[in-house]
């Protein structure tokens, strides 16, 4: 399966229902808190729209109840995997998605043989504090010869305007989130997403 180079992040279906008749293909569910009753509405009516417009949903942490629900894709970062059950992953035939910010983090994730490999932040983002610099441009080429021909996910205070710049760097996908949800207008930028992308 090749995935869409676009990889646009909310933290709410109402996200979904406005950007995904725009055309999204790949988009992350990535909500960090709130009642399991309400995360499962999320998580089931993210499936159902995303199915209904041909879209790939990756659920972000909630990796039980994106088995549960029926889920295709999940992603994972470090802390995740330390309590994640991957076996249950795997034989629920969900693909996985990991994030990594430094060799070790990538040697272990992959050790798992992962569906996509994210490097970030590349860029500094304003979405969530890290312990980790921007990795910058040649760090994203270095991750490409080393993770080989998985795909690799560019994230953290990334742009339209620098989408080429870590393509030609060797990423394969690039994700956002403020970029986007910031916007004055997100219906246009993720237009303009769309048509840098493809
Ligand atoms: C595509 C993508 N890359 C990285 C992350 C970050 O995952 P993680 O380190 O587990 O942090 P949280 O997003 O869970 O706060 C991601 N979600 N997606
Ligand atoms: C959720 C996330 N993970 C990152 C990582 O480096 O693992 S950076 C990030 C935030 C991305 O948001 P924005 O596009 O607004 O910078
Ligand atoms: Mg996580």
């Amino acid at each position: 399966m090749t995935l869409d180079r676009f990889y646009p992040i909310f933290d709410d279906v109402n996200w979904l229902t406005r950007m995904l008749p725009l055309g999204v293909r790949l988009v992350q569910l990535r909500i960090k808190d709130g009642p399991d009753a309400e995360l499962r509405q999320a998580v089931e009516q993210a499936l159902a729209l995303c199915r209904s417009h041909g879209a790939v949903l990756v659920v972000n942490d909630h990796w039980q109840l994106a088995i549960e629900v029926g889920c295709d894709w999940v992603h994972l970062g470090q802390e995740d995997l330390d309590t994640a059950d991957l076996p249950a992953i795997r034989r629920a035939g969900m693909r996985l998605g990991v994030s990594t910010h430094d060799h070790a983090e990538l040697d272990r994730a992959l050790s798992l043989v992962p569906d996509y490999v994210a490097l970030g932040p590349v860029y500094p983002t304003i979405l969530k504090q890290m312990r980790w610099d921007q990795q910058g441009l040649e760090r994203v080429t270095k991750w490409k010869r080393l993770v080989g021909s998985i795909p690799l996910v560019a994230i953290g205070g990334m742009s339209v305007e620098r989408a080429a710049g870590a393509f030609a760097a060797g990423a394969d996908i690039v994700s956002a989130v403020t970029d986007i949800t910031l916007h004055a207008d997100p219906e246009a930028r993720v237009r303009a997403w769309i048509e840098a992308t493809r």
